[in-house]
């Protein structure tokens, strides 16, 4: 009974905030980039005509590219763990005169991966192409890691994608985003840097119904 309550409970914690944040990183982005917020109210429309009640199915998450690629991009700019913890079991050789000795903490931080412009070009700009198929192939695998990588790779990842894609499609056929109070940079400088970065008053952004 203990390992499950202990299971519920990881997935419970780990997949509410990040998800909850992640809306609404994307949904202050895109009130400071209308014309990113037009491009995905345009693929809305292919896979919905001008239908803003019908619900999300299964079906249409595929066809959501253009969104997906926002997603993507939102998190790069703001992962919700900002930073990933571990501890060494051997010495690493990191091939560049630093070997990490067994048994020391290792920090590695989504921010500062996410910001590195060997891979990410103009890295404080938002640009969803940068997750086209053309631009992303080839990318270091590591450069890119808002779920992690390897054998504790977030369990929820696919799922959560889903889910974020079905709020942001059911928010945003009905709503503009408009305003974000302060503007995204105000919402930076009051970071939380905790285990979920968000800003510490939170969110107040602006919808006006379509
Ligand atoms: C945008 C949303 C999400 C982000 C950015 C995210 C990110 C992450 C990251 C980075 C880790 C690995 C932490 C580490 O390296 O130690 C992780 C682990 C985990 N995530 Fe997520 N996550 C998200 C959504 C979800 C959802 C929706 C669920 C469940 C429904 C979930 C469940 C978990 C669990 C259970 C773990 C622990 C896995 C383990 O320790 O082996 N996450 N997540």
């Amino acid at each position: 009974m203990d390992d499950i309550l202990g299971e519920i409970s990881s997935i419970a914690g780990a997949g509410a905030e990040t998800t909850s944040s992640t809306c609404c990183f994307v949904l202050a982005l895109l009130c400071e980039h209308q014309h990113i917020q037009e491009k995905v109210l345009e693929e809305q429309k292919v896979i919905f005509g001008e239908d803003i009640q019908r619900p999300v199915t299964r079906d249409d998450l595929p066809q959501m590219i253009y969104l997906e690629q926002v997603i993507k991009e939102t998190l790069r700019l703001y992962s919700p763990l900002s930073f990933h913890y571990r501890q060494t079991v051997d010495n690493v050789d990191l091939g560049n005169g630093y070997v990490l000795l067994a048994g020391i903490p290792v920090i590695v931080t989504a921010y500062l991966t996410h910001r590195n412009p060997e891979y990410f070009p103009d890295p404080e700009r938002f640009d969803p192409d940068r997750f086209l198929p053309e631009n992303s192939t080839g990318r270091h695998p590591y450069s890119y890691i808002p779920f992690g990588l390897g054998r504790r790779l977030c369990v929820g990842h696919n799922y959560a994608m889903m889910e974020t894609k079905t709020i942001l499609s059911t928010v945003l056929r009905k709503y503009r985003a408009c305003a974000v109070e302060g503007g995204i940079r105000a919402l930076e400088k009051s970071f939380r840097f905790g285990l979920i970065q968000k800003p510490v008053q939170g969110f107040r952004i602006s919808l006006v119904p379509r």
